[in-house]
């Protein structure tokens, strides 16, 4: 659906303080399969939207090429736009217009036949038939991201692009949404969509990829990537987490300090935590708390960027 090659935009910016760049996607490579769920994931900064607004057409990249259902991004882009829905990070849904007339409207913009069917039709999919008069300031966050999406589906395209659609909705709400966006993938559609939520790339993706500065530091599926950094993880909370790394270096297979905390990394946790306390014990390393996980899209993240995301996000 989208074989994507050596993708870069640098951003030219002039103030007062001068000129500034930003090289905001560095040469990214990306191939989306039909009908798959496939996630960006990275913080706040990675060139995530910069990456979307390029295959969506909205800007154009300085340098490389792409196809996308077909067709040449760069010498098609009209025939590009007709294939594929773009919602956007803040949604786009108006405060004054009720949900019907809106979608509605973008059915007409895209030359939809029987522009009163599909805009039903695509009500009745995201549960907005009983919401569909009311206008977008009365809607909930939730409630006003399912009108943005319907809106971007409604002339049905192959393939919908999706920014981080769940930023700042509540628990139940992401839930949701989680599930009408897998309800999209059984009927065919492919998604491409950018998250900072580890859990959401996880639950979600088929595949992803990870960014960060505008280069993709690691792809596959969710449980591709984490085998790679493979194993458990237990996290050690002590007043001494340097003096705990240098005890338990040799039973590990890598140790990072971060803060209070001491993340060892072992093949089995479970076989791996008894010597562990022990050589602490010996060493008089005393601890406040023991966790043992299994390895999270984060300890990826650790292992190709020296990081944690969170870190990255809060840097960013
Ligand atoms: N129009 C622009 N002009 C100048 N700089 C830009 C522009 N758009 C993006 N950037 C910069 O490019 C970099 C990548 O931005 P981008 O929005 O692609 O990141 P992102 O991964 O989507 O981040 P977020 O999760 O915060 O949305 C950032 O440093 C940003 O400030």
């Amino acid at each position: 659906m989208i074989q994507a090659h050596g993708l870069r935009k640098t951003f030219t910016t002039r103030s007062r303080k001068g000129v500034q760049t930003v090289e905001a996607v560095r040469g990214v490579d990306l191939d989306v399969e039909k009908g798959e769920i496939f996630g960006v994931l990275g913080p706040n900064g990675a060139g995530k939207t910069t990456t979307i607004r390029m295959l969506a057409t909205l800007i154009t990249p300085d340098a490389g090429t792409a196809v996308i259902a077909g067709h040449d991004l760069l010498k098609e882009p009209a025939a590009v736009r007709r294939r594929l829905g773009y919602v956007s990070q803040a949604g786009g849904v108006e405060d004054t217009v009720n949900a019907r007339a809106q979608i509605m409207m973008a059915a007409r913009i895209h030359g939809v036949a029987d522009p009163g069917r599909a805009t039903a039709e695509v009500l009745d999919r995201f549960g907005l038939t009983e919401l569909a008069d009311r206008p977008g300031r009365t809607l909930s966050g939730g409630q006003k991201r399912r009108v943005a999406i319907a809106i971007g589906l409604v002339h049905g395209p192959p393939l919908l692009f999706l920014d981080e659609p769940t930023t700042g909705l509540d628990p139940q709400n992401r839930a949701n949404l989680w599930d009408r966006i897998r309800q999209l993938r059984e009927s065919g559609t492919s998604v491409l969509l950018s998250t900072h939520y580890l859990d959401e790339a996880d639950a979600l993706c088929d595949r992803l990829m990870i960014v960060d500065h505008g280069l993709v530091v690691a792809e596959g599926t969710p449980a591709d990537l984490k085998r790679e950094v493979s194993g458990d993880v237990i996290t050690l909370r002590t007043d001494q987490p340097g003096r705990a790394a240098d005890t338990v270096k040799a039973l590990a297979r890598e140790t990072r300090v971060d803060d209070d905390l001491l993340r060892v990394y072992v093949d089995d946790g479970e076989h791996a935590l008894p010597g562990l306390l022990r050589a602490l014990e010996e060493q008089g390393v005393a601890l406040t708390s023991i966790a043992l996980d299994r390895s999270t899209l984060d300890d990826v993240f650790l292992a190709k960027t020296g990081r944690t995301l969170r870190d990255a996000g809060a840097a960013a």
